[in-house]
C-alpha cells in the first residue's frame, strides 16, 4: 500500500479516538457482567489468571516493564508489579493519562474502583485480599511515569524514555488491533513496539479475535482489524517474535453486552528474538 493510504488509514483512526470516553469505556468493560469476580467465565477474571501465571512462572525478569496502550485500565499490571521495580504507563490520549494520574496521585475522582481487582490479584498471589492496599502502593511506588504514545511510529515512544538496551517486559492488552487499520498496520505496529524490548524480552499481549468495531463511548463506533488465532501468531512470528503460549476465551452469549462484536480474546505470550 502507498504512503498516503497508509497515513490516511492512521489519520482516520486518530480521529475516531478524539471522542473516545473513559469513563464510559470503563464501564462497558470493566464492570460486570464482564468484570464478575464471582463468575468463573466471566472475561476479566480469565485475564487476571493468565496475566499472573505469566509474570510468576519464573522466565519472566529484569527492572522495567512498559504498558503499550494504557487507556484508563490498572489491571494489566496488577501482577507486573510485583516483578518489576519500574513501571512506565503509556497512552496516545491525554485523558487517558490524566484518568491514570488521578489514580496515581490517590486524591479521589478515578472512573473505576479498583479494589475488587487488587483483591482478586492478591487471592491470585496467595495473599488475603485486605493486602489489596500494600499492592496498591506498591504499585503507586514503581509506576515512574504515564507517557503519550504511537504505535504507528517507527519509534513509539520519545527515544530518551528506555534506557538503551530496551524494556524487559512489555504489555499491551487490546490496543493494536483496536487502533491499526488494517492487519498489515497491525503487524507493523507489533514490531515497532519489539523495538522497545531487549532481544530475549518478553512481550504480554492480550487482543480481540474477530471483533470488527466497538464503542469507545456512547455513539464512539471505533473499527477493529478482525483478527483470528493464526494471524496473531503468524504477526508475532513476522515481527520477531518466539510464540511460548497462545491462550483463547471464548465469550460466553450473556458477556455481549452490546458495545462490540468480539467473539473471543487472546493471550499471547512471546519473547523477542
Ligand atoms: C481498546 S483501548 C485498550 C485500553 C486498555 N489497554 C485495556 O486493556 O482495556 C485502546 C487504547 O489504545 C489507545 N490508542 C489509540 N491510538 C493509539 C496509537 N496510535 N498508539 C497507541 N495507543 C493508541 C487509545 O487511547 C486506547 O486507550
Ligand atoms: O471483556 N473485556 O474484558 C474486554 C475488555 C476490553 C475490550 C474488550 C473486551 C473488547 N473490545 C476491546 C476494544 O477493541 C476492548
Amino acid at each position: 500500500m502507498e504512503e498516503k493510504a497508509k497515513e490516511n488509514g492512521i489519520a482516520a483512526m486518530a480521529a475516531c479516538y478524539q471522542k473516545f470516553d473513559p469513563a464510559a469505556y470503563l464501564q462497558y468493560n470493566y464492570t460486570p457482567p464482564r468484570a464478575d469476580f464471582a463468575r468463573k467465565d466471566s472475561i476479566v477474571p480469565w485475564k487476571l489468571a493468565c496475566l499472573h501465571r505469566a509474570f510468576t512462572e519464573g522466565d519472566v525478569s529484569g527492572e522495567l516493564l512498559v504498558d503499550i496502550g494504557s487507556g484508563p485500565t490498572l489491571y494489566q499490571v496488577m501482577s507486573g508489579c510485583e516483578v518489576f521495580n519500574k513501571l512506565i504507563l503509556t497512552d496516545f490520549l491525554e485523558v487517558n493519562r490524566q484518568e491514570l494520574s488521578r489514580w496515581l496521585q490517590n486524591e479521589g475522582g478515578c472512573s473505576l474502583d479498583w479494589t475488587p481487582y487488587l483483591e482478586h490479584v492478591c487471592k491470585l498471589e496467595g495473599k488475603r485480599p485486605s493486602a489489596w492496599q500494600e499492592k496498591a502502593g506498591r504499585l503507586r511506588h514503581v509506576i515512574s511515569d504515564i507517557l503519550p504514545v504511537d504505535v504507528h511510529c517507527s519509534q513509539p515512544l520519545a527515544p530518551e524514555t528506555l534506557p538503551l538496551a530496551g524494556a524487559d517486559c512489555l504489555v499491551s492488552c487490546f490496543c493494536l488491533e483496536s487502533v491499526s487499520p488494517d492487519l498489515p498496520a497491525f503487524t507493523r505496529a507489533l514490531g515497532h513496539i519489539g523495538k522497545l524490548l531487549r532481544p530475549g524480552g518478553h512481550l504480554l499481549l492480550i487482543g480481540a479475535l474477530g471483533e470488527s468495531y466497538y464503542f469507545g463511548g456512547p455513539g464512539v463506533r471505533i473499527p477493529v482489524v478482525p483478527l483470528s488465532e493464526a494471524q496473531v501468531c503468524d504477526s508475532l512470528k513476522e515481527s520477531g517474535y518466539t510464540l511460548i503460549r497462545l491462550e483463547v476465551y471464548t465469550l460466553p452469549q450473556d458477556m455481549h453486552v452490546g458495545v462490540d462484536d468480539v467473539t473471543g480474546v487472546f493471550f499471547a505470550k512471546a519473547k523477542k528474538e
